[in-house]
C-alpha cells in the first residue's frame, strides 16, 4: 500500500513538538508514516497576557484552520487548552494514557509550599492557580506570569521570583522533572479540566484515520477527562470564576469508578468552593454535570471573579 505520509501539525514549542513527537512515534510503531509541520499561532507571536487575546483558545484555532482546510491530516492539542464546544467538522479522534495531571512548585532552594516565607513571590498567569494559592492563606504574593516553561523556570534560576507553579505533566515531556521541589496536592490545588492529557483531532470525514487514531485511545483518561470537561462546560454557562477539576479511576465496590473533585474560587481565595463525586466509568458526562449543578447550587454562579469570563484560561 502507498499512501502519502500523514501530515501532523503541531505549534513550534518545544513542549507542543515534545507532545507531537510522542504522538508521531506512537503512530510510527503501528507502521503510519507520519510528518510534523509546525503552524504558527497568535498565541506564540503575543507576549500580551492571554486574557487580552482571547484565551488559550488562540492556541488552538490556527491548528483547527489548518485541519479544515487539508494543510493537515491531524493536529495534537494540550487537552486543557481545547475549548468545550466542539469543532464543526473536527473530532478528537484520540486521548492518549494522560501524564501525571498534578500542578508542581518549583521553588528556589528546594523549598516546598509551606516553607516558603510571608511576601514570597510566585509567579503564575493562571486564575485557577491564583485562586486557590491565595484561597491557602500562607501570605503569599502572586506575580502575573506568561511564556514558555523555560522562561517560567529562568524566573526562579536568576531571582526574579522565589518560586513559580506549573503543570507536572509540561515538565516531564521536557525532561524538566529535576525543577521540581513539590507536587501540590490535590486537596490543596486541583489541576485544570485535562490538564496531563493530549487531544488528538481530525476531520470527521477521515473515517480511515479516525479509526487508525483510535488505537492511541485511552478508555481510563477518556473518562476522567470528559467527566471533568463536561463539568467545565455546564460551569462555564453558569458562572465566571476559574475552575479545577480532577477525575480518576479507582476501585471502588462495584469495581473501577470514577471520582471527580472540583472547585470553583474567587481569584482573591476569599471564596472557594469543593465538592466531589464518585460513579461509573460508563457515566462520565453526567458525573461531571450533576457535581457540576452541585456546585452552581452551593452558590458557585455567585463567586464573582474579577477577572471577567475569560479568566478561566490558564
Ligand atoms: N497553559 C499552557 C499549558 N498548556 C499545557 C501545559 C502543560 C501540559 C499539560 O497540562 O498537559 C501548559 C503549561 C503549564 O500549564 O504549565
Amino acid at each position: 500500500m502507498t499512501t502519502a505520509p500523514l501530515q501532523l501539525g503541531t505549534r513550534g514549542s518545544t513542549l507542543a513538538l515534545a507532545q507531537a513527537g510522542y504522538v508521531q512515534e506512537r503512530l510510527r510503531s503501528l507502521g503510519h508514516e507520519v510528518e510534523l509541520v509546525r503552524i504558527q499561532t497568535t498565541g506564540d507571536v503575543s507576549t500580551a497576557p492571554l486574557e487580552s487575546i482571547g484565551g488559550t483558545g488562540v492556541f488552538v484555532t490556527a491548528l483547527r484552520e489548518a485541519l479544515l482546510d487539508g494543510r493537515v491530516d491531524l493536529a495534537v492539542h494540550s487537552l486543557k487548552d481545547l475549548p468545550t464546544a466542539p469543532a464543526d467538522g473536527l473530532v478528537v479522534a484520540a486521548i492518549p494514557e494522560r501524564e501525571d495531571p498534578r500542578d508542581v512548585l518549583c521553588a528556589r532552594d528546594g523549598l516546598k509550599l509551606s516553607d516558603l516565607p510571608a511576601g514570597a513571590r510566585v509567579g503564575t498567569g493562571s486564575p485557577r492557580r491564583e485562586a486557590q494559592l491565595r484561597a491557602l492563606g500562607l501570605g503569599i504574593e502572586i506575580v502575573g506570569l506568561r511564556g514558555n516553561v523555560d522562561t517560567r523556570l529562568g524566573k526562579v534560576a536568576d531571582g526574579t521570583l522565589d518560586a513559580v507553579v506549573l503543570a507536572r505533566a509540561g515538565l516531564a515531556r521536557l525532561g524538566r522533572l529535576d525543577s521540581v521541589t513539590e507536587a501540590l496536592d490535590p486537596m490543596q490545588v486541583l489541576p485544570a479540566p485535562g490538564q496531563g492529557a493530549l487531544a488528538v483531532e481530525c476531520r470527521t470525514a477521515d473515517t480511515a484515520l479516525v479509526e487508525a487514531l483510535s488505537a492511541l485511545d485511552d478508555a481510563a483518561t477518556r473518562a476522567a477527562v470528559t467527566a471533568e470537561r463536561t463539568l467545565l462546560a455546564v460551569l462555564e454557562a453558569g458562572c465566571t470564576a476559574p475552575v479545577g477539576a480532577y477525575a480518576e479511576a479507582a476501585e471502588g465496590e462495584e469495581g473501577l469508578e470514577l471520582y471527580i473533585r472540583a472547585v470553583v474560587a474567587s481569584r482573591d481565595g476569599s471564596v472557594s468552593i469543593r465538592k466531589s463525586a464518585t460513579g461509573s466509568l460508563g457515566g462520565a458526562e453526567q458525573i461531571g454535570r450533576d457535581l457540576a449543578l452541585e456546585l452552581l447550587a452551593d452558590g458557585a454562579g455567585a463567586v464573582v471573579d474579577a477577572g471577567g469570563p475569560a479568566s478561566k484560561e490558564e
